[in-house]
This record gives structure tokens, sequence and C-alpha cells, in this order.
């Protein structure tokens, strides 16, 4: 089987979902690439699964190279490998040219598509990343990154004014050139807009059933987290092992059976 690629994502929009999980080595990498996870996410949330820290905002660029080339490697011994997204962490995309440093960086350790927090602000360097033939996914929503400005990890969209703006946002990015949205931790309704709205595969989390694709962290979707957020379901139940468990979540975001009404946020 050949290697996952934006145009095969792509291809699935409307047709047949798709399952991202996260993952920051080798073995996790290959386990959940032979589950047939679609998409694996080098997130920033490494801080808090790997380093331990409270929020994702001491994570450097370094970190998210040394990772996603950790990944890169198990992602090559797998049946079919997946596609590897690296977030670009806190304030290393202030400015375009700092942007397109930090993107040098995980591209050359081994992503093959970047994720941005960030709305329209983005878009000059969204519009030169195209240029130069690097794929990008824009995070809207609840940006983790952020988490000092929100005052916590809340809902986002609530409001209509927020809504509606969400929805020119995803636009916009997506015509500068995003090949990928994430909404994190907004109502489902909200969600199904903005996926109905743009052409390119939308990715949720906390975001309802709606949407082209879902996500979690794996420490959380194998029941290790102490405090799970309401989006989060664990698959490491019924005497499942982790391989087994990758794969039940992978069968259920395609059956639409993940997430359930009780993992999503209403207006
Ligand atoms: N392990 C882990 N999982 C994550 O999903 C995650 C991280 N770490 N670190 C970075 C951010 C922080 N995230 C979080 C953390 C908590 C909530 C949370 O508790 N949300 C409330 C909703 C609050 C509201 O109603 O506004 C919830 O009930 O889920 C959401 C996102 C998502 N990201
Ligand atoms: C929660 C996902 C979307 C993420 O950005 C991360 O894991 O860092
Ligand atoms: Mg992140």
């Amino acid at each position: 089987m050949s290697a996952i690629s934006i145009r095969s994502l792509q291809a699935m929009k409307q047709q047949e979902k798709f399952s991202m999980l996260t993952a920051y080595d080798a073995t996790f990498a290959q386990q959940a690439a032979d589950a047939g996870v679609e998409v694996l996410l080098v997130g920033d949330s490494l801080g808090n699964m790997i380093q331990g820290h409270d929020s994702t905002l001491p994570v450097t660029v370094a970190d998210m190279a040394y990772h996603t080339a950790n990944v890169a490697r198990g992602n090559r011994r797998a049946q079919r490998p997946a596609l590897i997204m690296t977030d670009l962490p806190f304030m290393s995309h202030g400015t375009v040219e700092q942007g397109l440093e930090s993107a040098r960086l995980v591209m050359q350790a081994g992503a093959h598509i970047l994720k941005l927090e960030g709305d329209s602000w983005l878009i000059p360097l969204i519009e030169s990343l195209s240029r130069q033939g690097v794929p990008v996914c824009a995070h809207l929503g609840l940006t983790p990154q952020s988490v000092n400005k929100f005052g916590g990890y809340r809902v986002q969209g609530r409001e209509q004014d927020k809504a509606d703006a969400m929805v020119e946002h995803a636009i916009a990015l997506a015509n500068a050139g995003a090949d990928m949205i994430l909404l994190e931790c907004v109502p489902n309704e909200l969600a199904n807009r903005i996926t109905a709205a743009v052409s390119v595969p939308v990715v949720g989390i906390g975001a309802g059933a709606g949407t082209d694709a879902q996500v979690l962290v794996m420490h959380d979707m194998l029941g290790l987290n102490p405090r799970p957020a309401k989006f989060v379901k664990n698959f490491l139940t019924d005497g499942r092992n982790i391989q087994q468990a990758f794969a039940a979540y992978v069968a259920e975001v395609k059956s639409g059976q993940f997430p359930a009404a009780e993992h999503g946020f209403s207006a």
C-alpha cells in the first residue's frame, strides 16, 4: 500500500472519515500507522505528555524537530506509512521570516505538513509556505498556545459574531493555501458550518462527528490522563492491547461511532 498523502486525504473528504493521533516516538508511530491511523500528529502537546509541563508554551522548535525525526523513523517501518504533521510551537512563527526558518527545521526533520495555530493573521506565512511547496494545516478554535489570553482551556465560537468570524477565517485560510483546517473545542454546529464552507479536509477535536476527520492525544485515548477533557474517550478497554485500541479508534471514527454526543459541545 502506498503512503498516505495530502492528495489521498483530500480525496476522502465527503467519502470516508479519517483518523489522526498524536505520536512522539518511533515505537508508537509504527503501531499507530500499522493500526490504520492516516495522520500522525507530532503535537506540541508533547510539552504536557512527554515533558511534564502544564501547558505547551515551553516547547521549542528543536524539541519538535527531535520528536518528528523519531516519529519519521518508526513510520518508515509501517506497512502503510502515515502522513506526518508537526506543530510549529509557541512564538516560533510570529513573523514570516521566523516562520519560514521554523518550517525548514521541522520539514527537514521529516514532517510532511505543518500545523499552525492562528486565524487570518497566518495568511502571509501560509502564502509563502504554499509557494515554497510546504503544506499547512491551520488550527482554529481553542488554540492552546493562547491559553493565557483565553484565561483557560475554554470552548470557542459560542457567540454568533465569533462563530461567523471563524467561518470567514477558515475560508480565507483555505483560499491562502491551507491544505487542511483543524478545529478544537468548538460547538458541533459551527464545526459543521466550516466543514461545509471549505473544500479542504477539516479535522476536529471536541468539534462533533460532522468534521471530515478526528484527532486525539494518544495518551488520552489510552486512558493515561487522570483528568480527561470532555471530548476524550478511552479506547484501551475490553481487554484490548495498544495496537487493538488504536484500531478500535480508527474503526469508530470510520463508522461515525466516535465521537458520540457526550464528547461534543453545543452553542
Ligand atoms: N493530554 C492533552 N490532551 C489535550 O487534548 C491537550 C493537551 N494535552 N495539551 C494541550 C491542549 C490542552 N487541551 C485541553 C485541555 C482541557 C480542556 C478542557 O478541559 N475543556 C473543557 C471544556 C471547557 C469549556 O466548557 O469551555 C472540557 O470539559 O472538556 C480542553 C482542551 C487540549 N490539548
Ligand atoms: C490536540 C492536538 C490538536 C494538538 O495540537 C496537539 O496534540 O498538540
Ligand atoms: Mg498542538
